[in-house]
């Protein structure tokens, strides 16, 4: 599961989630619902919370125990984001928020207590256990798909807590050979798990297609619903025309093969190559034709990963430089404790790639993220975060009132692309792991679409109760709008217009979160009215580049930048 995926890659994950929960509630028979007392309800997809919440932590713990038993020790805060990735897929499924946990230990309490209720409750019996084997083992496929997937029903069942293993036996783990089978596998497991960790998810799923081709459109129809369907709304999330073909002939799914957290990994690449080699061979000329020209592909995607190794080690060394630089150097380093950041140059990054506006603005918002990620990734290992020598606050701009003049297709691209980066922000693990409080700035909502009003207040209120740390989103926002509301409160409240009472007034003010201390902007070296009140101390650095391009050093240095100047405040 994407830690930090763009938001297509999360719709993706949460549409698939569901739609293989429609499939399973397929296999639960109408005694099963009786005795578990599910409700006939069909858009509840026959699950009763409790149920839902038990199936999350079920995986949760599976996979920790995967990863613990055939793989490395876990730190503490790698368990937590285990269980908040779950907790996030958890709540895309619609289960309340209250019967899941946001911390490794508060999951293991809550996990024992619920198996403890349903042993003593109601019977969850083998039956679920039994019917979900049953749908997998009979599924008409091909034989290796039937081999791996009863590889993987034995390691699973290998992985589960002691006292669901002996309550819930496999049909398949019935015998002492196939007990032996369950052993020998564990143990290669064991043995080849460096290797595998090295082929991602999407890459595995490519090996199958190639090694097995009958899967290829089981996969293209299943991409097919999951694009079709978005969590909230149960509407499409890609353009139906996407999840056909792409503009080379091959099918949609390549696409998605082909694409990972940042760069998909040289060993998928080369496997996503092949398929599309195999893909090409329909007639004995292109047989041919692809065959052919397979060790120049593989030999370009060499190149480019080579290119991208040097690039990315060259990239990572300079970074830890920085921030051993910034945060271990022995001293405290000086932090601004709120940092408003002004996105620029999507447009003119689009016009430089060749490619529409919406494609700058995409990048754009992946910046975003990025930027998110790298607010967060450099924090002590907490949950209950509360050190003062960190940027507690962060304002994004996203939308500026002015940008309401945009022409409409651009306008509209983009409410489109907020509103799938805000729901996708309330599904992130990281935001949850550090307590992110998340707020909308702006005025003029009436201008935007209700969607993406709704996803704001959903976003709003998931997090309503964190405190670690504050994420301000403006949007529709303008510096002079914001001063004239102020004032206009002030007038409405029959108070005096003071520098005092102004200053009470103002958006960050009303939140409580404190002036901007430093601003940092990409492309342009100007602040637009950007907190025309709030930043009368705020220290200024200009990055010459546009946003999309914008690097994690070049966030450490806006951090170094602030970190070495000398601020008297006018003293
Ligand atoms: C999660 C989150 C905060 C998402 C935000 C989505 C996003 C990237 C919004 C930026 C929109 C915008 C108007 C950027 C400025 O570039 P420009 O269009 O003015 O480019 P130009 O200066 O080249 O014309």
């Amino acid at each position: 599961m994407a830690l930090n995926g763009s938001s297509e890659e999360k719709e993706q994950t949460a549409s698939w989630l569901r739609w293989m929960h429609r499939h399973i509630h397929g296999s639960i028979t109408e005694e099963t619902r009786t005795e578990l007392g599910m409700p006939d309800d069909v858009d509840n997809y026959g699950y009763i919370d409790e149920l839902k919440a038990y199936i999350m932590q079920t995986l949760t713990w599976a996979t920790i125990s995967f990863q613990e038993r055939f793989g490395k020790k876990l730190s503490t805060r790698a368990k937590d984001t285990i269980v908040l990735e779950y907790t996030c897929a958890g709540m895309r499924l619609g289960v309340p928020q209250s019967m899941l946990t946001t911390t490794y230990v508060d999951f293991l309490i809550s996990f024992n207590h619920r198996l403890d209720r349903l042993d003593s409750g109601y019977e969850l019996t083998g039956t679920v256990v039994h019917n979900v084997e049953a749908s997998v083992i009979s599924a008409k496929k091909h034989w290796i798909t039937g081999l791996l997937v009863r590889a993987a029903l034995m390691v699973g069942h290998s992985l589960l807590p002691e006292r669901v293993k002996c309550k819930y036996q496999l049909n398949i783990l019935k015998t002492r050979m196939a007990r032996a089978i369950q052993w020998l596998l564990c143990a290669t497991l064991w043995l080849v798990y460096p290797f595998l960790m090295l082929i991602p998810l999407r890459g595995m799923m490519c090996l199958l297609l190639v090694l097995e081709p009958p899967l290829r459109p089981i996969l293209r129809s299943s991409l097919q619903a999951i694009h079709c369907m978005d969590i909230l709304h149960d509407k499409p999330v890609l353009p139906k025309s996407k999840a056909s073909e792409t503009s080379s002939g091959l099918p949609y799914y390549i696409l998605w093969l082909a694409s990972g957290k940042q760069r998909a990994s040289f060993l998928q690449m080369v496997l996503v190559r092949t398929l599309e080699a195999q893909l090409r061979s329909d007639s004995w000329a292109n047989t041919l034709r692809a065959w052919l020209t397979y060790p120049l592909v593989i030999a370009e995607t060499c190149a480019e990963y080579a290119f991208h190794a040097v690039d990315d080690t060259a990239r990572l060394w300079r970074s830890q430089l920085y921030e051993s630089s910034l945060f271990h150097s022995g001293r405290e380093a000086k932090m601004p404790v709120h940092i408003g950041i002004i996105m620029d140059g999507n447009r003119r990054y689009a016009r430089q790639i060749g490619e529409h506006v919406l494609v700058g603005h995409a990048k754009g918002a992946a910046t975003a993220s990025k930027v998110l990620e790298w607010w967060l990734k450099y924090l002590p290992n907490t949950v209950n975060y509360a050190s003062p020598v960190y940027p507690k606050y962060l304002t994004c701009w996203a939308f500026s009132s002015e940008n309401f003049e945009r022409v409409a297709e651009e306008r509209d691209g983009l409410f489109a692309m907020m509103t799938a980066e805000f729901k996708s922000l309330a599904f992130t693990s990281i935001v949850h792991l550090f307590r992110v409080r998340v707020r909308f700035i702006g005025g003029e909502r009436h201008r935007f679409p209700q969607e993406l009003l709704d996803t704001m207040d959903m976003v709003e209120e998931i997090t309503s109760s964190y405190d670690g740390l504050f994420l301000q989103i403006a949007v529709g926002y303008g510096g002079r709008r914001e001063v004239l509301d102020a004032v206009r409160s002030l007038v409405a409240q029959g108070k005096d217009i003071t520098e005092q009472s102004l200053g009470m007034e103002t958006y960050c003010a009303q939140r409580g979160i404190p002036p901007v201390s430093l601003i940092v902007r990409t492309s342009e070296r100007r602040t637009s009215g950007f907190f025309l009140w709030d930043t009368q101390a705020a220290e200024l650095h200009f990055i010459d580049k546009l946003w999309p391009q914008l690097t994690e050093i070049d966030w450490l240095r806006a951090l170094r930048s602030f970190s070495t100047r000398e601020i008297r405040g006018g003293k």
